[in-house]
Order: structure tokens, then C-alpha cells, then sequence
């Protein structure tokens, strides 16, 4: 059993323009991410470079070009079913209340509806949203939708986390709230909790819980703009460069000690000096990719 959940080996992504079949952009080029079992990964990069490209690369929603991508040691074909997403943009369902979102892949899955509205409320209880249960999206705060989305991710107990961007558009206190609600859920594991059933999972799939209560965190893959964040949260931050042709230039192990809080562990000097490291090597690329956002505008 290999020892990373997710791999992404030597991957290229070249896109056809939308506009002109002939031509063709380079978005990704060559690039190698690993991604250790309950490891907590950050990649940070310049707008556009190709992070959500990478991070749907191992959602197994966009073939790559040239390269591998192993789940487990497995080569992914198809949807990666070991993985569950949160994106940027809202995904509930506005004409489902919230236990009903949150059920919906369990259903789905399989899982009969007594059995999946109970696992349900846990998870609204574990996000701090029980008493919510029957209200519709509409009816919730950004921050309330975020963390029903969260409980609709973690019920399904997918051993790898992928997360696009997912509270960049909360306010910095709630943000704040849910980065932490992220770690000490991330790092409680899965542990004392029922799975979902999953038709992929082998009994000693590598990731899982595994005999004896012993605690397993999931791997997570988390693309933010937001620097702070990602050393905040992570183990490590991997640096992309500007696109075209975007690949990693760096890579920072993050020895903060945990468990964290992510408004506390800002004033740590070792993060302020972590940030320093990376924002150097950061710094430019954000320049590049600045320019070229304003030479496509133009
Ligand atoms: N389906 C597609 N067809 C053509 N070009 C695409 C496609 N998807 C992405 N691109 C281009 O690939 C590049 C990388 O896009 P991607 O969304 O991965 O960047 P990003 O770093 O996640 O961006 P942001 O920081 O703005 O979230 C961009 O130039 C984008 O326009």
C-alpha cells in the first residue's frame, strides 16, 4: 500500500481555447504533488495559475494531458470516489433543508434514510448547526452554509480532502472560525464514527481506521490565495509558479506545533518567519500572474 493518498506524477494540462480550436495553452506543465496519508497540504499561487486545474486533476473531473495520478498507490480512472469536495461556490441544494443536504450523498450512496438522517444530525451537531437541521439554504448565514456543506463532505468519511478555495468569500472572523472548526475536525479523524458505505473501499484500504480505535486523519488537499491561511492550516505549502505552463517552486514544511489556532499561531515568530520564506519566493510570481491578468483585460 503506498504511503501517499493522493499523487499527482509529472502532470501536464494543455487546454483547447474556446474561441480558436488551433490554439492551445499550457496551464500545467510537469508537475509532481504528493500528498501523504493524513498529510495537510496547502498549494498557494498567483491568480490563474492552475491550482483549481490541479485540484480537479485529482478529483479525477479533468483528464490530464501527459502524466499519472495514483489514489492509494492506484491509478485513478474515472471520479476519484476515495475523495470528497468543497468548493469556493456554494453546492447545496436551495430546495433541500439542511439535514436533506447533508443526507443526499449518503442516500445516494446507498445508505438507508433512518440510518443516513441519524449520521446526518451527527455531523450537524459536530459543524454546531443542530438545532438547523430543517432550515433551507436561504434561510442560513454564509458561514452556516459553509458548515453544512463541510458536514456534507466529512459524512461521507472520504479519506482525502479536497478544498478549492472553500471560505474565501467569508468575512475574517467567521473564516477564522471555520479554519479551526477544519483543523480540530481534521485532526480528530475518523475515529468513533460510522462511514458512509462506499463501494470502492477495500476492507484494508489504505487511510482507513484502522484496528483498534486508532485515530486516522484524512489527507487534505486545500488551494488558497490566502498565504496566512495556508500556513495556518497546513503541514506543508506547496508554491506554484505563474502560468502559463505553471509547476511548483517551492515547497515549505510547516513545523508549527499543533493544535493550532489560526488567529493565535500568526504571531508565532517561527510563522512569521515561515511567511517571510515563502512570501520571497511567492512574492514575484504574484507580480507575473497580476500582469498577465491585466494584459488579458486590456
Ligand atoms: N476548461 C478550460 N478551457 C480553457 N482554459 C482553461 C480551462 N480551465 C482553466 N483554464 C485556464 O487555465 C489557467 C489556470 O486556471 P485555474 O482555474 O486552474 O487557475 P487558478 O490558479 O485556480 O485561478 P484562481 O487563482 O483565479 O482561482 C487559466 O488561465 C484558465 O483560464
Amino acid at each position: 500500500m503506498s504511503a501517499y493518498a493522493l499523487e499527482l506524477d509529472d502532470i501536464t494540462v494543455t487546454f483547447q481555447s474556446p474561441d480558436n480550436p488551433a490554439q492551445r495553452y499550457t496551464a500545467v506543465a510537469k508537475t509532481t504533488l504528493r500528498i501523504a496519508a493524513g498529510e495537510f497540504v496547502s498549494v498557494v499561487g498567483p491568480t490563474g495559475c492552475g491550482k483549481s486545474t490541479l485540484l480537479n486533476i485529482g478529483a479525477g473531473l479533468l483528464d490530464a494531458s501527459a502524466g499519472d495520478v495514483r489514489v492509494f498507490g492506484e491509478k485513478l480512472q474515472g471520479i476519484n470516489r476515495r475523495a470528497g469536495y468543497m468548493f469556493q461556490t456554494e453546492a447545496l441544494m436551495p430546495w433541500r433543508s439542511a439535514i436533506d443536504n447533508v443526507m443526499v450523498g449518503l442516500q445516494y450512496r446507498g445508505m438507508p434514510d433512518g440510518e443516513a438522517r441519524a449520521l446526518a444530525q451527527s455531523w450537524l451537531d459536530r459543524v454546531g448547526l443542530s438545532d438547523f437541521g430543517d432550515r433551507y439554504p436561504h434561510q442560513l448565514s454564509g458561514g452556516m452554509r459553509k458548515r453544512i456543506a463541510l458536514a456534507q463532505v466529512l459524512a461521507l468519511d472520504p479519506d482525502i480532502v479536497l478544498m478549492d478555495e472553500p471560505f474565501s468569500a467569508l468575512d475574517i472572523q467567521t473564516r477564522q472560525l471555520m479554519e479551526n472548526e477544519v483543523l480540530a475536525l481534521w485532526a480528530a479523524g475518523s475515529e468513533g464514527r460510522r462511514a458512509a458505505p462506499s463501494p470502492e473501499r477495500t476492507p484494508s484500504g489504505g487511510g482507513r481506521a484502522a484496528a483498534g480505535g486508532q485515530q486516522v486523519r484524512k489527507a487534505v488537499l486545500f488551494i488558497t490565495h490566502d498565504l496566512d491561511e495556508a500556513i495556518a492550516m497546513s503541514d506543508r505549502v506547496v508554491v506554484l509558479s505563474a502560468g502559463p505552463a505553471t509547476h511548483p517552486i517551492g515547497e515549505f514544511t510547516i513545523d508549527l506545533p499543533r493544535p493550532r489556532d489560526v488567529a493565535e499561531v500568526r504571531t508565532h515568530p517561527r510563522f512569521v518567519e515561515l511567511h517571510k520564506q515563502i512570501w520571497d519566493v511567492l512574492r514575484e510570481e504574484v507580480l507575473k500572474g497580476y500582469a498577465q491578468q491585466l494584459k488579458k483585460v486590456a
